[in-house]
């Protein structure tokens, strides 16, 4: 099981063009949405700008504590502090098993990156599969889990509000859509080298939102073609567009092009939940932003397509699955 459509631009060291975030990170007060409507039009009218211009932005007052926050962060770390058999009972190359152990080297002697993927809902199906230990992982990453998903069917109704579609539309399957978390563990980064933890890529599914425990995430900036660091404040969510989104709006919102570096000072913990629809459900670009200046750009597919497409020795064709989609 993946969610990253591994793909351009070329894989670059940090030291090439990195600037800090300019422009602003955008930050949404999802506390706002449910103000009265003036006050909620203005939010998602933020929403879309930064969809539209950035691909990324993060959200406060999300309405999931810190505890919990903290709690899924500590979880994950003892996870990978657990002795190597013991994580390797999840390790597989079968990328539809539903839990999934793994690590990655960018030099094939240390590894850059190690992972845990799962999907998270329905959390009353999925959770008998995760780990048993550290005994805290399940309660805690299931309440991080349900918070997110939460928080993602609430940004997606604003985003397809700014798209003009309405915030119900295609509103079960948004409902019934697949939730898969995406835990990742990068060394601290060795003295004096410069590493990249995991390559440049968009990800698959409609959003992603991410939790780290320390600075490491580049976003692309597509304006100036350079990778910005992102700062996330302790309470702040990151959220990235990923391509479902950019095929279902007819490429007016692009998926987010980001990588992570390693950090200097300290090992690194991120979560990354991406939604999308269910395993066989197509995504297809809406009819509604289509017409006759604006012919439809993408054909449709769904989250197994997009398996079947890794499984099919992507990486060596050099296109990603959303190039793969383009009409
Ligand atoms: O570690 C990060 O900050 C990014 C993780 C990521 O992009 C992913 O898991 O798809
Ligand atoms: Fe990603």
């Amino acid at each position: 099981m993946s969610c990253d459509s591994r793909s351009t631009p070329q894989e670059q060291l940090r030291s090439d063009k990195v600037h800090p975030p300019v422009p602003p990170m955008p930050v949404i007060n999802l506390g706002h949405l449910t103000l009265e409507p003036e006050t909620r039009s203005r939010v998602v009218e933020d929403i879309a700008n930064a969809c539209h211009d950035l691909g990324y932005f993060q959200v406060i007052n999300h309405g999931i504590s810190q505890s919990v926050m903290d709690r899924a962060v500590e979880a994950a770390s003892e996870f990978f502090k657990l002795p190597s058999e013991t994580k390797q009972e999840f390790a597989s190359d079968d990328i539809r098993r539903p839990v999934r152990y793994g690590t990655s080297s960018k030099d094939g002697t240390r590894p850059s990156r190690t992972f845990l993927k799962h999907y998270a809902h329905p959390l009353s199906e999925w959770m008998k599969y995760w780990p048993e230990k550290p005994p805290t992982y399940r309660e805690d990453m299931g309440k991080f889990s349900a918070g997110v998903r939460r928080v993602a069917l609430e940004l997606m109704e604003a985003i397809l509000e700014g798209l003009g579609l309405g915030k119900h539309y295609q509103h079960e399957e948004f409902e019934n859509g697949l939730q898969l978390l995406q835990v990742n563990c990068y060394p601290k980064e060795p003295e004096g080298e410069s590493a990249i933890g995991l390559a440049p890529h968009s990800d698959h599914g409609f959003l992603t939102i991410l939790l780290a425990s320390c600075p490491g995430l580049e976003v692309l900036d597509r304006s100036s073609d350079t990778w910005r660091v992102v700062q996330q404040p302790r309470h702040a969510l990151h959220v990235h567009v990923g391509d479902c989104m950019e095929v279902l709006s007819n490429g007016r919102v692009k998926t987010a092009v980001h990588r992570a570096v390693l950090n200097h000072g300290e090992a690194r913990i991120s979560m990354a939940s991406i939604h999308s629809f269910a395993m066989h459900e197509k995504v297809s670009v809406a009819k509604e932003l289509v017409d006759e200046q604006d012919p439809e750009k993408y054909k449709e597919s769904s989250f197994s397509d997009f398996l079947d497409y890794l499984m099919s020795n992507a990486d060596k064709k050099r296109m990603s699955f959303l190039e793969s989609l383009r009409t």
